[in-house]
């Protein structure tokens, strides 16, 4: 599966722009502010329907104007099929394969999946432990449809357990509570299965990007840490009930989950230079890319943004070395140096399309 062609209209920095694209590598390169991730982000609309970087769609509309358009025609099995992405001011996105439109756009996410590498996502290492939930449930949910609507039933429920244990100063009532706790119990054993179960093989995958940029040149680890791999969920929420109702709050449960990262035995958000942090974000995500191939069946697109500043010349190299290699498939990356890309990919011996932007032109 690839990209062939992205027309854009008002969208961002562009007026009207139309791209045909190698199905191999494609590298936008130009100055600050020039337009070469709104390009990206384009391409990420029409992936998962919204923009990678600014929920808000409204204010990607070129300034002044009152829509915008994104179109693409991909190919895959060797079949065109094109989609269209507009949005009017004050109206709802409208969302199309093959000119048909989706009631859902749930429906659209995973047939044409993609994985983005951006600077944005330092978070994922330096962030809370929400962001590598979400991280988790967002590559399960590409390949299993049933996973988000498990885990919109959990948080639904846990909502109204928390609401239980804020509501009542003078005590909760025990059997309201039993019913909140049977079913975290069901939606969460369901949910903390499917983690466990993408961990095993995602961080096999991980471990051997990691090891190839790195040349193996340190230890690193990946620990998905869970309460409930030590304690039976309901023994859990039976053993936390007092200390919840003191602190009004859920403490026991999947909504605790983490993903602990290490190097050479000690916290990576600590210890790790930004250039190992990076390389070790790298890897998370190209873990992420092997994951939905071998359960899709065929290559993601992958974008990368900014991807070379931190990291050494070696590390780009092989990282460069891997991402066209036979195991990857569409490219597109961005750099302000249109010569250190043809220098790079002269080297590796690929051909790549250079698409240089200037101010929201393309030449
Ligand atoms: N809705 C919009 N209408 C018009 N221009 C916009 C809009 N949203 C963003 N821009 C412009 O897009 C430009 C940023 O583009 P982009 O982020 O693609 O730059 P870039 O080439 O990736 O730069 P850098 O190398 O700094 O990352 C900015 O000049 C910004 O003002």
């Amino acid at each position: 599966m690839y990209l062939e062609k992205l027309q854009l209209l008002n969208f961002k920095n562009y007026t009207d722009a139309e791209l045909e694209f190698s199905p191999s590598v494609n590298c936008f390169a130009g100055n600050n502010g020039a337009g070469k991730t709104n390009l990206l982000d384009g391409i990420h609309y029409l992936s998962l329907c919204k923009s990678y970087f600014n929920p808000i769609d409204s204010q990607q509309i070129r300034y002044g104007q009152d829509l915008f358009v994104i179109q693409g025609t991909f190919n895959k099995n060797e079949a065109e099929e094109k989609v269209y992405c507009g949005l009017k001011r004050n109206q709802k996105k409208q969302f199309k394969r093959n000119k048909k439109e989706y009631q859902r756009l749930a429906d659209h996410i995973g047939l044409f999946p993609l994985v983005m590498i951006s600077p944005n996502d330092g978070e994922l290492v330096t962030g809370g432990s929400e962001e590598r939930r979400k991280f988790v449930d967002n590559v399960i949910s590409q390949t299993d449809n049933s996973y988000l609507d498990t885990l919109i039933q959990y948080n639904k429920t846990l909502s109204g357990r928390n609401a239980l244990l804020r509501s009542d100063g003078a005590g909760y009532d025990p059997d309201l509570l039993e019913v909140f706790d049977e079913q975290l119990v069901r939606y969460g054993e369901i949910i903390y299965r499917k983690r466990s179960e993408f961990l095993e093989l995602f961080t096999r995958l991980f471990h051997t990007h990691y090891e190839f940029i790195t040349g193996n040149a340190e230890s690193i680890a990946l620990k998905y840490e869970s309460g409930l791999s030590s304690t039976e969920f309901a023994e859990g929420l039976r053993r936390a009930r007092e200390r919840d109702y003191h602190l009004q709050r859920s403490t026991f449960g999947i909504h605790k989950d983490d993903l602990v990262f290490s190097i050479e035995e000690h916290p990576l958000k600590k210890f790790g230079s930004q250039g190992q942090q990076k390389s070790f974000l790298i890897a998370l995500k190209l873990g992420q890319y092997s994951y939905l191939f071998e359960k899709k069946g065929f290559k993601p697109l992958l974008l990368l943004d900014d991807i070379f500043d931190k990291l050494d010349g070696l590390r780009i190299k092989r990282l460069m070395e891997m991402v066209v290699k036979d195991n990857f498939g569409q490219l597109f990356l961005t750099d302000t140096d249109p010569e250190r890309l043809e220098k790079l990919f002269g080297e590796i011996g690929v051909p790549a399309k250079i698409f240089r932007i200037d101010g929201g032109t393309i030449r």
